[in-house]
């Protein structure tokens, strides 16, 4: 079953209790916060005392995505903060295996993402321990920019891979990931959908919640049709 997983970048941070409980009555069932450093993506957003903060007005899990250089000194900061589910780059983290741990370690469910210009290869020694996969759909450092068609193959490369390797991760794709591209990301094997601009813009985050998964939904229904006349025509 897909999930939605609203990206708060995009929210009237004035007003974010709100615009998380609208995001909560569209159907997101996954708050996505992304926390910038200004030096693993050139940009600056939150830390810890924000998700301590959104922690206190939603009951839904908190899914850190850190674009930060070194995150192993914060990982326990945003578990005392209330994170449920943390992120970390294949590209920052030098001993990636033991990041991973130290995030399991502390309560939390442990997940690595790649940029799209890194390959899913490069994960194949850790996807047994990770509880998703975050695949980047745009350069990671801002809400609102064009989806990268390429990153499909990933997602369907590491639906592959799940299977043939008896795995259970997650696949959650982030950026560009709206009304016009959730159909092919759900069809790529995509579970936990990243949207920020598609959810927090014109129209309030509730109805654009539901109308975005109708189309996920969709493509869902979709893929079932198919596997089961897939299914009758092998008898
Ligand atoms: O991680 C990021 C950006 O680096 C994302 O989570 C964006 O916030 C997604 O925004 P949209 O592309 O959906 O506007």
């Amino acid at each position: 079953m897909v999930e939605l997983a609203f990206s708060i970048l995009a929210a009237d941070f004035a007003h974010l209790a709100d615009e998380i409980a609208a995001a909560e009555r569209g159907g997101g069932t996954i708050v996505h916060v992304d926390v910038m450093d200004g030096h693993f993506v050139p940009n600056i957003t939150f830390g810890p005392p924000v998700v301590k903060a959104v922690r206190k007005v939603t009951k839904l899990p908190l899914d850190c995505h850190l674009m930060i250089e070194n995150p192993d000194a914060f990982i326990p900061e945003f578990a005392a903060a209330g994170a449920d589910m943390i992120s970390v780059h294949q590209e920052v983290c030098r001993h990636l295996h033991r990041t991973l741990q130290l995030i399991a370690d502390h309560g939390m469910k442990p997940g690595v993402v790649i940029n799209p210009g890194t390959p899913v290869d490069s994960l194949i020694e850790v996807l047994p321990m990770v509880h998703h996969v975050l695949v980047m759909s745009v350069n990671p450092g801002f809400g609102g920019q064009k989806f990268l068609p390429f990153s499909l193959e990933k997602m369907a490369y590491l639906a592959e891979l799940r299977h043939e390797m008896e795995l259970n991760f997650r696949i959650e794709v982030d950026g560009g990931v709206a009304h016009d591209t959730v159909g092919s990301v759900v069809e790529a094997g995509a579970e936990m959908l990243v949207a920020g601009s598609a959810i927090f813009g014109p129209g309030g985050a509730e109805a654009n919640g539901k109308s975005f998964l109708e189309a996920a939904r969709e493509a869902e229904a979709r893929m079932d049709e198919e596997e089961d006349g897939h299914d009758h025509s092998h008898g």
